[in-house]
């Protein structure tokens, strides 16, 4: 199965399918070990984790394709990549999508915003014309070589143009030829519900953590109409959060002991590593020669 064809079946599999954060290799594995079924690289992850900028679109094709080989290199989940606002005119937006398929990608999803973009859950967002944001879709979907490669378009409009609004742009979208929606910083169920009965394409719900959409389940979340439920950031930010409190430890005691606890140990870091395998072929494959 292609990557594309691996999303498309988790997307049958799971009702609603989660789609959870894993900000590097090693994140995609423990995600894939745990259960889940489908990985997320997010472009504000990428911006703010590799490269220490804020999300504001500072980041290239070039810098977010560096972590998806990593990724794909390491895990088989199906992987959804944030390309932000495709990074530039037609030609480079089917650039990038023919990028992200040989990178292993399984799904991309584009916004409509102004390519100096926002993060979705901040004030003061500008949005292209709707004329603009089916162009670029149409370029992104002309230019996949893979068919089953999802192209899922992401409007921003609903903070600045209402739920009307965002509805006939999505509309307009699909109609292009996206294969899912990502409603950005809609909020409530009548939203949700909007969404989905306005479009037969599956609906992407983002449940980011300290933004504009409540915590919700993903069992209300399905009976909404939602087809996914994307989580992020919620490992990085818990993640960053714990790297706070030891380095803080470490400065202010003068040893880890107190957050030793909070540490994956070194034997459940092999494991998902399967570290012994790779011993154990360290011993007999090369057990003669200087390898060892
Ligand atoms: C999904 C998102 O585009 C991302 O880059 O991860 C962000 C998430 C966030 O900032 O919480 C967004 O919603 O804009
Ligand atoms: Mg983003």
């Amino acid at each position: 199965m292609s990557p594309g064809q691996k999303f498309r079946q988790a997307l049958k599999d799971n009702k609603p399918l989660q789609i959870v954060g894993a900000i590097n290799a090693y994140s995609a594995m423990m995600a894939k070990k745990i259960g889940h079924q489908a990985i997320y690289l997010s472009g504000g992850g990428v911006a703010n984790a590799s490269y220490g900028l804020p999300d504001l679109g500072m980041t290239s094709l070039n810098d977010v394709i560096v972590d998806v080989q990593r990724i794909t290199s390491a895990c088989d989940l199906p992987l959804l990549v944030d390309i932000d606002t495709g990074w530039g005119g037609a030609f480079n937006i089917a650039k990038t999508v023919r990028d992200m398929e040989k990178a292993g990608a399984a799904a991309v999803h584009m916004e409509d915003q102004v390519a100096q973009k926002r993060c979705g859950h901040r004030p003061n967002k500008e949005i292209v014309p709707l004329e603009e944001m089916v162009d670029r879709i149409k370029a992104a979907v002309d230019a996949r070589t893979d068919s089953d490669f999802f192209i899922m378009a992401r409007t921003d409009s609903f903070a600045q143009e209402g739920l009307e609004s965002a509805i006939t742009r999505a509309k307009a979208y699909v109609a292009a030829g996206a294969d899912g929606i990502f409603a950005e910083a809609i909020k409530t169920e009548a939203h949700y519900r909007a969404f989905a009965e306005a479009l037969d394409v599956p609906i992407l719900a983002n449940i980011t953590e300290f933004g504009q959409t409540e915590l919700w389940n993903k069992k209300v979340l399905g009976e909404w109409g939602a087809a996914m439920v994307l989580y992020p950031l919620s490992a990085f930010r818990a993640m960053n959060k714990a790297a706070e409190n030891v380095y803080s430890a470490i400065l202010v005691q003068g040893d880890q002991t107190s957050v030793v606890d909070q540490m994956q140990t070194r034997m459940e870091l092999y494991d998902y590593l399967n570290y012994h395998d790779y011993e154990q072929k360290l011993d007999s494959l090369f057990a003669q020669g200087k390898n060892k």
